[in-house]
C-alpha cells in the first residue's frame, strides 16, 4: 500500500547517570518501523493467540457474560508488544515485594494504629466505617489470625522528569488480573517468536510470568495450613462478574495442580447459606471452609443490604483463613499509605534498612490537614492526585476537580477532609503503543503501570512463604487521568527487559 511504514518508537527512558542530579535521558536506540502489513499480520495472530487461550473477558454487549461462563466473551483489551522497562527499575519493583509483605503483615497486628489512623475517615466515610466496626469486633474479642494469607499487587509508575519508580499504590484485597496477566506475557513471547526477527525484538526479554501458578500455589499452602482434607477455598465473587475467567485461572489451577476444591459464592449467597459452627469454623452447604478468597468486598457496592455485612463479619468470626483478614484490608486503604509515609512511621514497623529501600519509591502523600500542601495543590492542581478510600477503579480525582474540591472542603469546614489523601501526580515517559480493543488496533502514545504481586503466607511464627510473584503491566492513552483495565481506561500489557 502507498502509506508510509508505520514507526514504532520506543521511547524509553534510557540510561540514567549514576548520580541523579542531572538526569539524561536517552531515547531508546532502536526506533521500530512496522509496515501495515506486518501490523496487520501481528494483529490478527495476537486475536486468534488470545481466543484459543483463554485471554477473555465477558462482553459488556451480552446480557449474560457475567453470570454464565462460556456465553459473551470478548478477548481482554491488551497491548499488541510488551512495553520496554530498564532492567533495573523492574529489579527495585521485585526487591521490595517481599519487604511490602512483611510490612502490611506487621501493621496488621496494630490494631490501635490502624484504628487512631482512620479514626476520623471512619466519622465521615461510612464504608470505611463499617470495616473498621468489623475490626473493633474483633480487637473486642481479641481475635487471632493464627495463619494469615496475604496476595498482594504493588503498583509502580516511573517518573519521567527523574527517572524514579514511584508506587501508586499497594493493593491487599481482590489483586486481579494475575491470570490473565500471565496470558499476555506468554501472547507477547509468542508475537516475538513468530515475528521478533522483522521487529529487531528478542522474546527471551520477556520475563517469565509466574503470577497465576504462584497466587495458586500461596492458597493451596494456605488450605494446607487448615489441616482439613475435606475443606474448601471459597471464592468471594460480585453477582455480575466478567472478569470471571481470571478468577477461574486461579480456581482451575488449584484443582489441576494441588487437588484442592473451589466454590464461588456472593456476599448475599454467604449471608443465606453460610454458617458458624460450634468449634468456630464456617461452613457453606454443609461444606467446611479453609480459606475465604475476596474478590468482592472491596467495593460500598458490594454491601447494597445488612445482609452483607453480616456475612462479612461471620466471615471474619470464623476459624476460616481470611485473604485478606479484615486488618490486612484496612492496612491497604490510601490514608494508611499516606500514614505510613509519614517521618518515623513506616520506621516503627521495619529495620531502618528495609524502610529505607521503602521510603525510595514514596511519591509525595499529605493528609488535608497539611494546609501548606493544600495551597500549593489549589495554584498547582495538575500536579496532584485526589483520592478517596476507594478501591476498584474510577473514584480518583484530577486536574480543576482536585482544586474545585479542596475548596469545596475547605469552605464547608466539614471533617470530609479526612476521607481524601493528596498525592504527588506521576508523569511517567510516553512511549508509541498499539492498544487493541474488540478487534480493533489502535495507535495512541500510551504510559504504563507495572504492577509486581507478592504472595505472604505465615503460621503464627513462622513464614511460610513471602515472595514477589509475578507480574501486570497496564498500559493507557497517555491523555487518561484515570487507569484500571476493568475501568475501561488501561489494557493489558507486559514487560520488555531493556
Ligand atoms: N499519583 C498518581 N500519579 C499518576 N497517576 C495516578 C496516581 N495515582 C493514581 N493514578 C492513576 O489512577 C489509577 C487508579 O488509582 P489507584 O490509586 O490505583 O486507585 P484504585 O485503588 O482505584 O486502583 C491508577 O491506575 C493510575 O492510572
Ligand atoms: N472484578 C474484580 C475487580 C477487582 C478489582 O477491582 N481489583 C483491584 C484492586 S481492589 C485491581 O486489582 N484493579 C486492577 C485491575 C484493573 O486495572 O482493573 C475482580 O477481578 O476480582
Ligand atoms: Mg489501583
Amino acid at each position: 500500500s502507498s502509506s508510509p511504514p508505520v514507526s514504532l518508537g520506543f521511547s524509553q527512558s534510557g540510561e540514567t547517570e549514576e548520580v541523579q542530579e542531572e538526569v539524561v535521558l536517552k531515547p531508546f536506540p532502536a526506533s521500530l518501523s512496522i509496515s501495515p502489513a506486518l501490523l496487520e499480520n501481528l494483529v490478527y495472530d495476537a486475536l486468534v493467540w488470545s481466543s484459543l487461550n483463554g485471554l477473555v473477558v465477558g462482553d459488556k454487549s451480552v446480557k449474560r457474560s457475567g453470570t454464565s461462563p462460556g456465553v459473551g466473551m470478548v478477548h481482554a483489551p491488551f497491548a499488541l508488544l510488551p512495553m520496554p522497562i530498564q532492567e533495573g527499575f523492574w529489579k527495585q519493583a521485585c526487591e521490595l515485594a517481599p519487604i511490602f509483605n512483611e510490612l502490611v503483615d506487621r501493621v496488621s497486628l496494630d490494631g490501635k494504629f490502624l484504628q487512631d489512623s482512620l479514626s476520623r475517615t471512619k466519622k465521615v466515610d461510612a464504608f470505611t466505617s463499617r470495616l473498621l466496626d468489623i475490626h473493633s469486633k474483633m480487637l473486642e474479642i481479641n481475635k487471632k489470625e493464627v495463619i494469615r494469607l496475604g496476595l498482594h499487587r504493588s503498583d509502580y509508575m516511573l517518573d519521567a522528569e527523574t527517572a524514579l519508580l514511584y508506587q501508586i499504590e499497594l493493593n491487599t484485597i481482590s489483586s486481579s488480573f494475575a491470570g490473565l496477566g500471565c496470558l499476555v506475557s506468554n501472547l507477547h513471547r509468542h508475537l516475538l517468536n513468530q515475528h521478533g526477527k522483522d521487529l529487531g525484538l528478542n522474546p527471551k526479554r520477556v520475563p517469565g510470568n509466574t503470577a497465576v501458578r504462584q497466587f495458586a500455589e500461596a492458597l493451596a499452602k494456605a488450605w494446607n495450613e487448615f489441616d482439613n482434607k475435606r475443606a474448601v477455598v471459597m471464592f468471594v465473587v460480585q453477582p455480575e462478574e466478567r472478569n470471571m475467567y481470571d478468577q477461574h485461572w486461579l480456581s482451575f489451577l488449584l484443582k489441576e495442580i494441588h487437588g484442592v476444591n473451589t466454590i464461588r459464592k456472593t456476599l448475599a449467597e454467604i449471608a443465606g447459606e453460610g454458617q458458624l459452627l460450634l468449634d468456630g469454623s464456617l461452613a457453606i452447604g454443609g461444606q467446611i471452609v479453609a480459606v475465604v478468597y475476596f474478590r468482592a468486598g472491596y467495593s460500598p457496592n458490594d454491601y447494597p443490604s445488612e445482609s452483607e455485612w453480616n456475612a462479612r463479619l461471620m466471615m471474619e468470626r470464623s476459624t476460616a483463613i481470611k485473604c485478606p483478614s479484615i486488618s490486612y484490608h484496612l492496612v491497604g486503604t490510601k490514608k494508611i499509605q499516606q500514614e505510613l509515609a509519614k517521618p518515623l512511621v513506616l520506621e516503627r514497623f521495619l529495620e531502618d534498612e528495609d524502610a529505607a529501600k521503602l521510603r525510595k519509591c514514596f511519591a509525595g502523600l499529605w493528609s488535608l490537614d497539611d494546609s501548606e500542601v493544600v495551597k500549593t495543590a489549589i495554584e498547582r492542581p495538575e500536579l496532584f492526585v485526589l483520592k478517596p478510600q476507594r478501591e476498584g477503579g474510577g473514584n480518583n480525582i484530577y486536574g480543576d476537580d482536585v482544586k474545585e474540591m479542596l475548596l469545596k472542603l475547605q469552605n464547608e469546614k466539614s471533617q470530609e477532609q479526612a476521607a481524601y489523601i493528596l498525592m504527588q501526580r506521576i508523569f511517567p515517559t510516553a512511549s508509541l503503543s498499539y492498544l487493541v480493543r474488540e478487534g480493533i488496533c489502535h495507535q495512541n502514545n500510551a504510559i504504563s503501570e507495572l504492577g509486581i504481586y507478592g504472595a505472604y503466607l505465615r503460621n503464627n511464627d513462622k513464614v511460610i512463604m513471602n515472595d514477589h510473584c509475578g507480574y501486570l503491566m497496564r498500559t493507557k492513552d497517555s491523555s487518561s487521568n484515570e487507569g484500571g483495565v476493568a475501568t475501561g481506561f488501561a489494557v493489558l500489557d507486559s514487560v520488555y527487559l531493556t
